[in-house]
């Protein structure tokens, strides 16, 4: 594990003959007061943090080494921090400012969104209205495309993972079950570049996402796709409007079975251009469906901004759709 991001501070030293040098520094666990805890995974805990010399906020997520080298999953740290280390550059990404370690933990220093989970969001609401699903869905579908463009597929796309800056803003999270293919912008051939030419069997056979999102090429052929970001983005437009996502059943299984049967309804008065969308990104057929340039020309999107004027615009109050 190489830590990550360059010096991070500097500190001034001044050596037995008054010389005055300013050392580079890298930050570590000691220039930080942790707070509450933000999350928890299998292998990690996400924590509010803030840095005592510049006293920024940030979210510290902290894996422990022991447990990690015991339950086999250095190779999920390293394609989560290699992920992270490829989307350094969007707004609707969480950012990775840098790593460190000390002799028990690794850490990686993240963007904080204070606004919480976009799950959290909806359940306040109940349902989105058009407005808010058009500008939530836009930001997403932007965000899908740019780390589409860097060979990365999240694979575990849900409203759990869209967490919300202070401004409301969408901030994608958690790569740590994410695809890495090979990155379109590293010159050298795939024979030459480590680690990087994409899925190895043994975590490609073992991961499947969230139930409720997990596409049907997941299920059956094991294999993911960047058309699998596509239909769980496809859920997710559904469960904003409608409140729940289009296939839920009482076990993971019956969820399964629906999905793989192309088994949802549309609650009445579903709005149309919406109602199409969501039926174009939910086809059963990877090579069928939706891409992002098709769903940024969709009805549904028209005249709605995509790129830098999108992340300039305002969040919409958040207001429930109510059909008719
Ligand atoms: N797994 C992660 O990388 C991660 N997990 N969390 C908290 C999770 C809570 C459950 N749903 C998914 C996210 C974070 C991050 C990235 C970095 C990150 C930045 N800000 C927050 N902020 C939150 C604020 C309130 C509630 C939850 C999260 N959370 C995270």
């Amino acid at each position: 594990w190489k830590d990550r991001g360059a010096a991070v501070g500097v500190r001034r030293e001044v050596d037995a003959d008054g010389r005055v040098t300013m050392k580079p520094v890298k930050k570590g666990v000691r220039d930080f007061t942790f707070g509450r805890i933000l999350g928890e995974g299998s292998y990690s805990t996400v924590y509010l943090a803030t840095d005592r010399q510049t006293l920024r906020e940030y979210a510290v997520k902290v894996l422990e080494k022991k447990h990690i080298i015991k339950e086999k999953k250095i190779k999920y740290v390293n394609i989560e921090k290699n992920t992270l280390n490829r989307l350094t550059e969007h707004p609707g990404i969480v950012r990775l400012y840098y790593t460190f370690q000390d002799e028990t933990s690794l850490y990686y220093v993240l963007d904080l969104c204070t606004g919480g989970e976009l799950l959290g969001v909806l359940k306040k609401t109940g349902t989105f209205d058009v407005e808010c699903t058009r500008f939530y869905g836009a930001q997403i579908l932007d965000a899908i495309d740019y780390m589409h463009s860097r060979g990365v597929i999240h694979r575990d796309l849900k409203p759990e993972n869209v967490l919300l800056d202070e401004q409301m803003h969408v901030k994608i999270t958690d790569f740590g079950t994410a695809k890495l293919l090979r990155d379109p912008r590293d010159p050298r051939p795939p024979e030459e570049t480590p680690g990087q030419s994409g899925e190895d069997d043994e975590r490609a056979a073992s991961f499947v996402g969230t139930a409720e999102y997990v596409s049907p090429e997941l299920l059956t052929e094991k294999s993911a796709s960047t058309a699998s970001d596509i239909w769980a983005f496809g859920c997710i437009v559904y469960q904003l409007l409608a409140g729940r996502p289009p296939f839920k059943a009482g076990t993971e299984y019956l969820t399964f079975q629906k999905i793989v049967k192309l088994e949802y309804e549309f609650p009445p008065g579903f709005p149309p251009a919406a109602r199409d969308l969501v039926e174009r990104c939910l086809v059963l057929d990877p090579a069928q469906r939706f891409t992002v340039e098709h769903i940024k020309k969709h009805e549904f999107f028209a005249g709605h901004p995509f790129g830098k004027d999108l992340w300039r615009m305002k969040a919409p109050r958040l207001k429930p759709y109510v059909p008719g």
